[in-house]
């Protein structure tokens, strides 16, 4: 999917609602438990529930890679299941990788050839030739780490370069726009960090930014708007927990249903706002 079929995408729904599928096994409802695949069963359920209001899924590898190979099944069944019913979907690998080149080739064969996925999350640190291989593929995105939601962001993101007064995140924003463009990369940066969105946007104007953080880590919706988004919204903002464990017991697809709904509303009401629908 290119940025402009995003759009359209964001448009049709009134939604830039991307719905994480962290799905704990510790977590799930114990009916589903006595499925042959527990983490499918669920996944199918939620993504039943909510495609209607949401844009994207974020499967979070640790969820399935935790299960060993019966994660990867669970994980792979997720994916066909997604292209076969909802082929209007961005789906978003958050495996956080990036490798010396010869490595993070494979990686990239891994998530955009065997699963295809439409986009990978990928850490900066091993810079730009960790980054290019996946870059290769033909309406395939890298969501580059470039300012987290946790706390642990304040340890390296915040330090300043004495030469160019760059905080580390700005020093990755700056540099590796020139990597790809707005077409092939997004960056990941955090809803608790939204006061950071409208300097951020004065670097990236036009490039596709995934919010992490709303939800159970109680980031803005509303600031994460009001600094970020651009003319083609320009967001993708994530919700897990807060979505798809809104309810334990047997109505959790319809809970996961309502609670996307009312982030939808949200969502409609601040496109509508910035005139985009
Ligand atoms: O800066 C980051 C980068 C990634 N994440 C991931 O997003 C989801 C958030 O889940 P919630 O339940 O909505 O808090 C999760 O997969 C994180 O690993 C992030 O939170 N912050």
């Amino acid at each position: 999917m290119n940025h402009q079929q995003l759009f359209e995408q964001i448009q049709k729904k009134r939604s830039f609602l991307c719905v994480g599928l962290d799905t704990d096994i510790l977590k799930i409802p114990k009916h589903l438990k006595d499925t042959s695949d527990p983490i499918f069963s669920f996944n199918k359920e939620i993504i039943d529930a909510t495609a209607e209001f949401s844009v994207a899924y974020k499967p979070n590898l640790a969820f399935y890679e935790s299960l060993g190979w019966q994660g990867w099944e669970s994980l792979e069944k997720t994916v066909h299941y997604v292209r076969e019913k909802y082929q209007d979907i961005f789906l978003i690998a958050d495996a956080k990788r990036g490798d010396i080149g010869n490595t993070s080739n494979l990686y990239a064969r891994a998530f955009f050839d065997k699963l295809d996925f439409d986009a990978i999350t990928v850490a900066p640190y091993m810079g730009e030739d960790s980054v290019k291989p996946f870059m290769t593929y033909l309406d395939k995105w890298v969501i580059l780490l470039a300012l987290t939601s946790n706390k642990g962001a304040f340890d390296f993101q915040f330090l300043k370069d004495e030469k160019s007064g760059d905080q580390l995140f700005e020093s990755v924003l700056k540099t590796s726009k020139d990597w790809g463009s707005n077409e092939s990369m997004m960056y990941v940066v955090g809803a608790t960090k939204a006061e950071k969105l409208k300097e951020i946007r004065e670097i990236v104007p036009n490039h596709f930014l995934l919010v992490p953080g709303v939800g159970a880590q109680g980031g803005s919706l509303q600031e994460v708007a009001k600094n970020g988004m651009n003319n083609k919204c320009g967001l993708l903002v994530n919700s897990s927990r807060g979505i798809i464990y809104a309810s334990a017991e047997t109505d959790f697809a319809e809970k996961a249903g309502e609670a996307a709904k009312k982030v939808q509303q949200e969502m409609e009401i601040l496109l509508s706002e910035s005139k985009l629908i």
